[in-house]
């Protein structure tokens, strides 16, 4: 296992006399996609916001590229590089003009902005003024310019924001190179679950100012429970809802769009099913869906 690159160690938040981070503790690795979640008002900018600096943490630590936030400020957050807020570009300089304006800021060379203007794949459209770009391209220059100094850990809160299908999913395939070509922690939160289904590797929900699960994104929707959402176009449909109530008391059943829903693993189906004809009713079709990130999400949180 890699050494882990940001360890968040009981990290606390008060506003106002009102604890907004209740104690967080999870450890994020170079190379990996790390997507964080929850409901909104759960605390998750708020969290952002401290590993980048833009506010200070009440109590705990973050220790980014191994230095703390509490002890060594400007040494941790120069490891980082973040989208937080909209970045400021000027529109009528080009892009490359952005980059080197921001270059100098950050000591990092002419060979760096080509490298990672390569990286990000604006090479055609670098001279072109900034006010000509698409959304899609301002946010890969944002991408640049986060980058120029050699970041270990990339953080992003809501990037795919006002992106359409097209943008989120070029997006979401640099986030994911830049992770496996430069070994970069890539932090992302999102309210966007489908999206964070296929970009990330691991996630940690936060719910409430506190930590409701850290886990291996695979695990967390399929793991040991191999259950699945099996939907069954039946008739009768109350008397089979009855009857399935009855006899399998320990699972979730719904109605939906005419068909009753339940959660059991592969091998009830069969189950299910002749326990329905046996009863007098009738099946017309039977559809399994695997389940998804949203749904896993709706289970651990109280929403
Ligand atoms: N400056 C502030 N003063 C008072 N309360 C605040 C302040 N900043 C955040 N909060 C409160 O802290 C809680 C967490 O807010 P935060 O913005 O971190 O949540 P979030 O998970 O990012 O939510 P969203 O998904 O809606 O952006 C919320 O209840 C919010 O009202």
């Amino acid at each position: 296992m890699k050494k882990a690159i940001v360890q968040i160690k009981d990290l606390k938040k008060v506003i106002k006399g009102k604890e907004i981070i209740k104690g967080l503790t999870f450890d994020i690795y170079p190379g990996e996609v790390f997507g964080f979640l929850g409901p909104n008002g759960a605390g998750k900018t708020t969290t952002i916001r401290m590993m980048v600096g833009l506010t200070s943490a009440s109590a705990g630590d973050a220790i980014i590229d191994g230095n703390s936030i509490q002890n060594n400020f400007e040494k941790a957050v120069s490891k980082v590089g973040a989208i937080v807020e909209n970045p400021d570009m000027y529109k009528f300089l080009s892009g490359y003009q952005n980059l080197k304006q921001y270059a100098r800021m950050v000591s990092a060379t002419d060979s760096r902005i080509d490298e990672i203007v390569k990286l990000v794949g604006l090479e055609n459209a670098i001279h072109n003024k900034v006010k000509t770009y698409s959304l899609g391209m301002r946010q890969r220059l944002g991408l640049a310019q986060a980058l120029l100094h050699h970041p270990s850990v990339l953080i992003l809160d809501e990037p795919t924001n006002g992106l359409d299908p097209a943008g989120i999913r070029e997006l979401r395939d640099y986030l994911r190179k830049l992770a496996r070509e430069e070994d970069i922690a890539v932090i992302v939160s999102s309210h966007l679950l489908s999206e964070m289904e296929l970009m990330c590797d691991r996630i940690g929900i936060v719910e409430k100012g506190k930590l409701v699960k850290v886990e291996d994104m695979n695990e967390f929707i399929h793991g040991d429970n191999q259950e699945t959402q099996v939907t069954f176009q039946v008739e009768p449909l109350d008397l089979a809802e009855r009857h399935v109530r009855e006899q399998f008391p320990n699972s979730q059943v719904a109605i939906k769009d005419n068909g009753l829903v339940l959660s059991i693993n592969r091998e009830e189906i069969s189950e299910v099913s002749s326990f329905l004809l046996h009863n007098g009713v009738r099946i017309y079709g039977i559809q399994s869906k695997a389940k998804s990130l949203e749904d896993r999400f709706l289970e651990v949180t109280s929403q």
